[in-house]
């Protein structure tokens, strides 16, 4: 077992034990993935002011998001599919995340359904909502999310149509799903995942499966689902939402200041700065570099979540001196399950909390609630 220093340690085991297809799946953007590498990249522009003599005990990560207390200003982003890094993907990340004392957001695509994790956890999670041209099954995903416990409902803006992905296309993953002899002898070169697979019921889309009218397995899934994205998705649909779910509301994949202008408006309790992790609009700017501009205009009105590139506890605190209340992690959750399941992903928690603790203090900061613009090196660049 090799040595486990940072996220980049879980992403190289993680490519050793999951099948080719969905290794590639999770670590892809758009198109030339140029804003997927931007997300990334685009935080080693910005420079931290190092102080020194500032008391260093007593240090806080603690805070809240959507009036939620959290153990640090972290959450897991929803990923489709994440059941097929592991089997019972999602069970295992919603138990991690109930034990570090951070918020899990399930997606609408998972493998296992919303019910599997409610069984697996005892702490509420969130739920993540894709709005399907089916508003009658729109409103039993709320409605289950609802019985479930979930506590707050993410609800994503950002893919009213699916990005171009060009590996998935070359990998042959794409509705309506079919198993090709590459795939099978992908599979075969993992036979760790394939026994764990093997062990488990649940293979599926189970929050659509069984729930959605006439989806009976996964070639009617991949029809229904590649033609139930709603190209008609509007600001107007929030209401309605909003009215049936109930709870806190949260509004995913802004990245324009005057789309977030619009959403500060719209009811919702906070917005997340997402491009979808690179994964939808290649081209539009990285997630860090937006933030400014939407800090300014709505910062008041509205509380700010970031996602995109976030690769260490380091990435976090400068998203937070900009102006985000909290972020949120894909790609990194996913490789650590890949890579060692539950623990996996505990770890990915560890490592980001260690990093975040020990920056802050380098920053001559002790509460992460009190980070600000103050600690960034005014020579940095998006800094004004
Ligand atoms: C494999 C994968 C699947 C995703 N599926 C969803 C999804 O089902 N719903 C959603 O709102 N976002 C989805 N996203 C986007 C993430 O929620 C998040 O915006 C993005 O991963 C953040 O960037 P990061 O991976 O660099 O942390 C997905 C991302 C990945 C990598
Ligand atoms: O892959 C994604 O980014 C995503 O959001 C998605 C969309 C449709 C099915 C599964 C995942």
């Amino acid at each position: 077992m090799p040595t486990i220093v940072e996220i980049a340690d879980l992403k190289k085991l993680a490519q050793k034990r999951v099948p080719k297809m969905f290794f590639d799946y999770a670590d892809s953007g758009s198109w030339t993935e140029s804003t997927y590498r931007a997300n990334e990249s685009d935080f080693q522009k910005i420079m931290l002011r190092q102080r020194v003599a500032v008391d260093m005990t007593n240090r806080n990560l603690k805070t809240q998001l959507v009036g939620q207390n959290i153990s640090m200003p972290v959450a897991i982003a929803p990923t489709g599919l994440a059941g097929m890094q592991h089997a019972d993907g999602e069970m295992l990340a919603a138990q991690a995340c109930e034990e570090a004392g951070i918020p899990y957001t399930l997606s609408t695509m998972s493998i296992c359904s919303i019910e599997d994790v409610a069984a697996a956890t005892s702490q509420p999670f969130w739920f993540q909502l894709y709005v399907m041209k089916d508003r009658g099954f729109v409103n039993s995903l709320i409605d289950r999310a609802k019985a479930a416990g979930c506590s707050a409902l993410v609800l994503t803006f950002d893919l009213q149509i699916l990005g171009q992905r060009h590996k998935d296309i070359r990998n042959q993953l794409s509705a309506p799903p079919r198993l090709t002899p590459k795939h099978l002898l992908q599979m075969a070169t993992r036979p760790g995942w394939c026994l764990k697979m093997a062990g488990t019921k649940r293979h599926d889309f189970r929050n659509i499966v069984g729930h959605a009218p006439g989806v009976t397995d996964l070639s009617s899934l991949g029809a229904w689902t590649a033609e139930q994205f709603d190209p008609k998705l509007s600001w107007e649909d929030i209401e309605w939402i909003k009215e049936r779910w109930g709870g806190p509301l949260i509004l995913k994949g802004i990245l324009d200041p005057d789309d977030a202008a619009i959403a500060a408006q719209s009811g919702a309790d906070a917005l997340i700065v997402s491009n979808h992790g690179g994964r939808q609009l290649d081209g539009a700017r990285s997630s860090i570099q937006a933030l400014p501009s939407i800090v300014d205009k709505v910062g008041d009105q509205i509380e700010i979540h970031l996602d995109g590139g976030i690769r260490s506890g380091q990435d976090v605190l400068k998203a937070l001196c900009m102006g985000a209340k909290g972020v949120y992690i894909g790609r990194p959750y996913l490789y650590g399950l890949g890579a060692l399941g539950k623990p996996g992903v505990s770890k990915v928690l560890e490592i980001i909390r260690n990093e975040l603790d020990i920056t802050m203090a380098l920053c001559g900061e002790r509460d992460v609630t009190q980070l600000g613009l103050h600690n960034i090196d005014p020579a940095s660049e998006f800094i004004k």
